[in-house]
């Protein structure tokens, strides 16, 4: 059976967090992303004009699938659309040998102009994988009957390296017990129901629930329904929602509340000062908030801002899929 490990390299900024991935034989450094299900890589059939500073997969490696395309668009509005291959994929020491591998030929300026990142690696379900007109699995569903357990973990940290490990929990990454909640994977994301939350020094989680949220290591910040980034930053001096900037923003002399979110069991705390995300001009005075009101859809993403506080498990290893959540 196999297990590995990786190292997760934040970007700047913990923007997102970077792994070293073989496809073939290429080296490249992938986004891993549990909110998105296509393994797309820059490579020689990306026009160089949008492919300068990329590592890139060196296609001869693969076999091409046969009249296989694929196109995605995120929220943001990047994307990236392509080829596909079939070929070697190995990550920490696991190795999927016929993992289908999305070539661009075309992607979007902002994926253009981060040359840390050579591409993404889906972690979400399969389901949402958009090749056609076969749909491809992501690399853990490649892998994960040969895995010794059918689960991944996520080991993000604050400007410093963490790691995703494959097939097993490595208990020294994380303190206390890890508390699982069913997941709702039918949008084809790794689902879940957040309870209560509260802020500062009131520790209880006990304010109104925040819903149906998405474990999303593919979305830097932390985004909940604007009650309650609107509750949270009342607490903030001189916080202000400023849409020209994209949000709240504060002065940057201010030290932040903690936040607590109930999440089954147990209550999970994201320190003020990763809510202080970075500042919003070179003068440094002001701040822009890692905790962030979702554009009113009604789905929370608990990205990198939660997920680097905690330990996490994404675990399929029973009937149904489901998460765990530790204190690191
Ligand atoms: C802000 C990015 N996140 C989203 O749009 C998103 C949403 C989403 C849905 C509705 C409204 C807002 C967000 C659902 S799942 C989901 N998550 C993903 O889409 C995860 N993949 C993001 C890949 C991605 C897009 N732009 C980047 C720039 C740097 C690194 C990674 C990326």
């Amino acid at each position: 059976a196999q297990e590995g490990s990786v190292a997760a390299n934040p970007q700047a900024e913990d923007e997102a967090y970077v792994c070293p991935v073989t496809a073939g034989s290429s080296q490249l450094n992938l986004d891993f992303d549990t909110g998105s299900a296509d393994l797309w890589v820059f490579a020689t059939d990306t026009p160089s004009s949008e492919s300068q500073g990329h590592n890139l997969y060196d296609t001869s490696s693969g076999q091409q699938i046969d009249g296989a395309t694929w196109d995605i668009t995120y929220q943001d509005q990047s994307g990236s659309k392509g080829v596909v291959f079939s070929d070697t994929v190995v990550v920490g020491g696991v190795t999927a040998t016929s993992q289908a591998v999305e070539a661009a030929t075309s992607v979007s300026t902002q994926f253009v102009q981060n040359t840390g990142s050579d591409g993404l690696l889906g972690l979400a379900f399969s389901s949402i994988n958009t090749v056609q007109p076969q749909q491809q699995t992501t690399f853990f569903d490649t892998v994960a009957d040969s895995l010794a357990a059918k689960l991944f973990t996520a080991d993000l940290k604050k400007g410093e390296a963490g790691s995703y490990d494959f097939g097993y929990i490595d208990d020294s990454k994380h303190t206390g017990d890890i508390t699982y909640v069913d997941v709702d994977n039918s949008q084809g994301f790794w689902g879940f129901t957040a309870g209560g939350y509260s802020v500062g020094d009131d520790t209880s989680a006990g304010g109104d629930s925040i819903g149906s949220a998405i474990a999303d290591t593919g979305t830097t910040l932390l985004y909940v329904p604007s009650s309650v980034a609107s509750a949270y930053y009342q607490n903030v001096d001189g916080a202000e929602n400023d849409s020209s900037q994209g949000g709240y923003v504060f002065p940057c002399s201010n030290t932040l509340p903690d936040f607590h979110v109930a999440i089954g069991s147990g209550v999970f705390t994201v320190p003020g000062s990763y809510i202080n995300y970075a500042p919003t001009d070179s003068s440094g005075s002001t701040c822009f908030g890692g905790l962030q009101g979702g554009d009113g859809q009604s789905l929370s993403i608990f990205g990198d801002i939660f997920l680097k506080a905690h330990f996490v498990v994404f675990d399929q290893t029973q009937d149904s899929p489901r998460l765990g959540f530790a204190p690191q």
